[in-house]
């Protein structure tokens, strides 16, 4: 089923264009064929009532050029089992101010091919700054400028979809604007595997070695790739330590942190602590609603006339809160919705369109769940921290398990009141408050609170 259903996505993605795949048909799912009938899962009806109506011609289609035959199709709406939906899905929706142009980076020594393709959406001035990413800015901006290297490498981490490659393709496509002479090399740690391997195969090692000893600004975008990859890494920290060498500045990128990378030499993981390590912290609102509103200007010049209502925006940064990619495809699903049907985008619109999206990021971790983590972290009993005693060394961390409790579960005040030992509302409303102001007053507590919320996540 999944072999025949994979070939009916890649015609279909071919006959109705790769926009139209990724909002339409990507959600879908086939799970049986039976008696000329196909079953297909489909998240919302919104969906299913749209493809129906427009799309089940070309699915028949495919599906007997396939090799399968089948009359009808039969929608199914199914909670949490459709395939990822475009909003969630592994590349970044396209941008409606461009057409996702991706261009190559001026290759070094003449050869485009050795840089990977930039986004031209991933500039500097499309990068929405705030208390998460702030300081990952910064230094981006330090390293674009160019001028003597001061901290090499920069090291940027964090989760998925909070801009580490936007970083990236910023830092390149500034460099090379300002000094057009720069030979400015960014690529993954996959493609830089690739061509070691080829070069390996082809005994090109030597063009190889000199191609990228020859870099003025050398990015690895998820240097984690190569964990575990032995040659590679080897090639790697040669690399790493001939251009260090040479004071030629390098910029990596990773899901963690370097000394947090299994299977990576310890070697390495040195090299890599060395320079500047900065965190992409998880995004919180505010961050969330000014990138939902820098996107929604973009939207509206692709599809003008259209009523996006007082509320949405809010509702969309307080309940998607896994990572700004979902957060973008799930804005530019709306907008897509909203010009073919020609409704206002308002919240009940909102909710419909988007439930497979809002169901998957329903926060699923519980209250028992974060005061037994919060507790273990401080070293506390369980008891102590939903009990009455007042002492600062366990109220603090009450207030946190309070704050973790409001910020990642669904739970009202009332709600997570009766789980910390029948507290009335306004005690954890109160707790949830002082940690807010904590978080942005004290650094480290800001980072204690990350680390709980990522574990807990995990
Ligand atoms: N602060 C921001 N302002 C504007 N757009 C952002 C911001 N952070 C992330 N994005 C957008 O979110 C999407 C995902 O970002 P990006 O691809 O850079 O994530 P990543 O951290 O590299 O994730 P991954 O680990 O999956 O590679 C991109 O479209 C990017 O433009």
């Amino acid at each position: 089923m999944n072999e025949l259903w994979a070939g009916v996505r890649s015609e279909l993605e071919a006959r109705v264009g790769t926009h139209n795949f990724a909002t339409w048909i990507a959600p879908l799912d086939l799970r049986a064929i039976e008696g000329g009938s196909a079953d297909i899962a489909c998240p919302t009806r919104f969906l299913s009532d749209w493809v129906s109506r427009h799309y089940a011609r070309p699915i028949l289609d495919a599906l007997s050029n396939q090799g399968a035959e089948v009359e009808r199709l039969n929608f199914t709406i199914a909670t949490g089992a459709a395939r990822p939906a475009p909003a969630a899905s592994a590349s970044p929706a396209p941008a409606p101010e461009q057409p996702a142009a991706r261009v190559p980076a001026r290759g070094i020594m003449g050869d485009d091919e050795m840089s990977a393709p930039l986004d031209s959406r991933f500039t500097f001035d499309n990068f929405i700054v705030g208390k998460p990413n702030e300081l990952a800015h910064a230094a981006a901006r330090r390293v674009a400028e160019g001028g003597p290297v001061t901290f090499n490498p920069l090291f940027l981490y964090g989760g998925v979809g909070l801009g580490k490659t936007h970083l990236m393709h910023a830092i390149a496509r500034e460099r090379q604007a300002r000094d057009p002479e720069a030979r400015v090399l960014y690529l993954s740690a996959e493609q830089f595997m690739y061509r070691f391997v080829r070069a390996l195969r082809e005994r090109t090692v030597m063009n190889f070695k000199e191609l990228f000893r020859t870099v003025d600004l050398l990015m690895v975008d998820d240097v984690q790739f190569i964990a575990g990859k032995d040659s590679t890494q080897e090639e790697f920290f040669h690399t790493f330590n001939a251009l260090v060498d040479q004071g030629k500045q390098i910029v990596i990128s990773a899901d963690r942190a370097p000394g947090e990378i299994k299977d990576m030499e310890e070697r390495i993981r040195s090299r890599l602590s060395c320079g500047l390590i900065v965190d992409l912290h998880p995004t919180d609102y505010e961050l969330r609603l000014s990138i939902l509103q820098s996107k929604t200007e973009l939207f509206r010049a692709t599809y003008p006339g259209l009523t996006l209502c007082d509320g949405v925006l809010e509702f969309l940064a307080h309940r998607i809160t896994s990572n700004v990619r979902v957060l973008e495809g799930a804005l530019q699903r709306l907008f897509a919705f909203a010009s073919l049907t020609g409704h206002d985008i308002d919240l009940d619109m909102t909710q419909e369109s988007l439930a497979d999206i809002l169901r998957a990021s329903d926060r699923k971790v519980s209250v028992e769940e974060i005061q037994r983590k919060v507790a273990e972290h401080y070293n506390i009993r369980l008891s102590d921290l939903v009990g009455p005693k007042r002492v600062r060394t366990l109220a603090r961390p009450r207030q946190i398990a309070m704050y973790l409790a409001k910020q990642m579960t669904s739970r009202s005040l009332p709600e997570i009141g009766r789980r910390f030992g029948g507290r009335d509302h306004t005690t954890i409303m109160h707790g949830v408050r002082k940690i807010e102001e904590l978080r942005r007053e004290d650094r480290s507590m800001a980072e204690d609170i990350d680390l709980l919320r990522r574990a807990l996540e995990m």
